[in-house]
């Protein structure tokens, strides 16, 4: 006998159809130790191997509604009214003989049929008025449900009698299970109602069963279940790789509160108090409220309204404390990096920050309100834009860009300002984010002295970009099929 590794379950379906032939579910479960869901399952299992076939069908059947009962008894409306009357009545007449009700139901259904015609206020009776096929299918229903077959009765007939509502459709799904002529040959070929073991355990080997026992052998053609392999996610990956390249050209990590006051977010980068960057619907404004750095609040006071002691006009207006208090989720990374100037004031200062910032965007393919920047700044003494140009050059080219090019920008804390670009098949130049040295009016109100070179790159931008993804979204809803089929490394 073929090796086909029955279960008892299995077994005992297979024995149950050697003599029924045909059985549903509920059948097996009558006549087996099985219950409804294991003789359900077993048969499944039983087609798979080609021993047993299973059907699903659903039957219609139709039982008469408590108006079709009503109707059954006394007849039709229109046959109820077409009785009372042997020649040409007022539909009046009718109304209080029957009801008005009725006489309205009754009277379409009359010249449907050909059964009467009505003109002026009368019925006209026809003189053929037999029996319609509607008449006779409602004799033959009645409340216990029934299918066409078992009636006889047109399906176009009893369509009209649903539609009418005289008739109810109950619809039934029926599960047969058939044994196969293979099933046969195995259900009779001394099929034993034992189950093979599958764990060999300390209770069987102890008391010596096991020799009377029937071992199932392994089955190496089984396909085995796909397994994944767990991974570091893309853009876990790529931000890792990022920090490589920057530890590796000589950078040390920075971190920051996300939670910042608008004096670093804002105002030690000589951003201007009437910013539209920082206003409501841009920013994230928090209640809360921060305690000023006294050292600075002078100097950045000053420079913010007249432009301090250097050759600057400031902004004018008065600076306002209690706006630099206020807390926000940092719109960008560069507040870390101006704090931890201000901390460092001494060269040689390399550093750099990738981390999450926030700003009140509307969520679409390619913005959402949480992103990452690629945050850096180089203080030393004669420090060039060459040097700054040079230095993300270095950074791309290791990220693998091969053109990069940068173009003219502003931003309040940097003159001059770039934008720079890397260049990619299909898509032509594409923006990644902002550079610049630092102005006079950001370093000298923190005591720094040495020329400061800063850059905030945006770096899901650029994941989009390396991953090929169309929507920025995916980077962060974690899903799983894309996961799985994302490579952990390209050849
Ligand atoms: N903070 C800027 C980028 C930038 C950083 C440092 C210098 C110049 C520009 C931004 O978020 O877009």
């Amino acid at each position: 006998m073929e090796d086909l590794n029955l279960t008892l379950n299995e077994k005992e379906v297979l024995l149950f159809l050697k003599q029924k032939g045909t059985a549903s579910p509920g059948d097996i479960a009558d006549g087996t130790p099985l219950k409804i869901e294991n003789a359900t399952q077993a048969s499944f299992l039983l087609e798979e191997k080609g021993l047993a076939e299973v059907k699903d069908e659903v039957s219609e059947k139709y039982r008469l509604s408590s108006e079709g009962m009503q109707y059954a008894k006394k007849g039709l409306p229109e046959r109820q009214v077409i009785n009372k009357i042997d020649g040409p009545t007022p539909i009046k007449d009718l109304q209080e003989m029957l009801s008005p009700q009725m006489v309205g139901i009754a009277t379409g259904w009359l010249k449907r049929k050909g059964w009467a015609s009505i003109e002026k206020g009368n019925i006209i009776p026809a003189t053929d008025i037999s029996e319609t096929d509607d008449e006779i299918a409602l004799a033959k229903l009645d409340e216990t449900a029934v299918t066409l077959e078992e009636t006889g009765i047109d399906q176009k007939v009893i369509k009209d009698l649903v539609k009418r509502k005289l008739v109810e459709k109950e619809e039934t799904k029926s599960r047969t299970i058939t044994i196969t002529a293979e099933g046969r040959k195995i259900a009779a070929s001394g099929l034993e109602l034992t189950e093979d073991i599958t764990q060999l355990t300390s209770r069987l080997l102890k008391s010596g069963e096991w020799k009377n026992k029937t071992f199932r052998p392994y089955n190496i053609d089984k396909p085995p279940k796909r397994v994944f392999a767990a991974k570091v996610h893309p853009y876990q990956r790529l931000i890792d790789q990022m920090r490589q390249i920057f530890l590796e050209m000589g950078f040390t990590e920075i971190k920051g509160d996300i939670i910042q006051s608008s004096f670093w977010n804002f105002d030690a980068l000589f951003q201007p108090q009437d910013h539209p960057a920082r206003e409501m619907q841009d920013t994230f404004h928090l209640e809360s409220r921060s305690q000023l750095p006294g050292e600075y609040l002078e100097t950045v006071c000053s420079m913010h309204e007249k432009g301090g002691d250097i050759e600057s006009r400031g902004w004018g207006g008065k600076w306002d404390s209690d706006v630099a208090k206020r807390n926000v989720l940092r719109t960008h990374t560069t507040s870390v990096s101006i704090k931890h100037l201000a901390d460092n004031p001494k060269p040689p200062v390399k550093a750099f920050c990738i981390d999450r910032a926030y700003r009140r965007e509307t969520i679409d393919p390619t913005h959402t309100p949480e992103f990452e920047q690629l945050e850096g700044v180089v203080m030393d003494r004669n420090m060039s834009f060459a040097n700054l140009l040079g230095c993300l050059k270095e950074f791309y080219h290791r990220m693998g860009f091969e053109n990069v090019r940068f173009r003219p920008g502003y931003f309040p804390y940097t003159e001059p300002s770039v934008e720079p670009e890397v260049y990619i098949e299909e898509l032509g130049w594409v923006e990644l984010g902002g550079a610049g040295i630092f102005r006079k009016e950001v370093t000298e109100p923190l005591g720094i002295k040495e020329p400061v070179l800063a850059w905030g790159l945006g770096v899901s931008r650029l994941a989009m970009l390396r991953l090929g993804l169309k929507d920025l979204r995916e980077l962060y809803q974690s899903d799983i099929e894309w996961l799985r089929k994302s490579p952990v490394c390209k050849l």
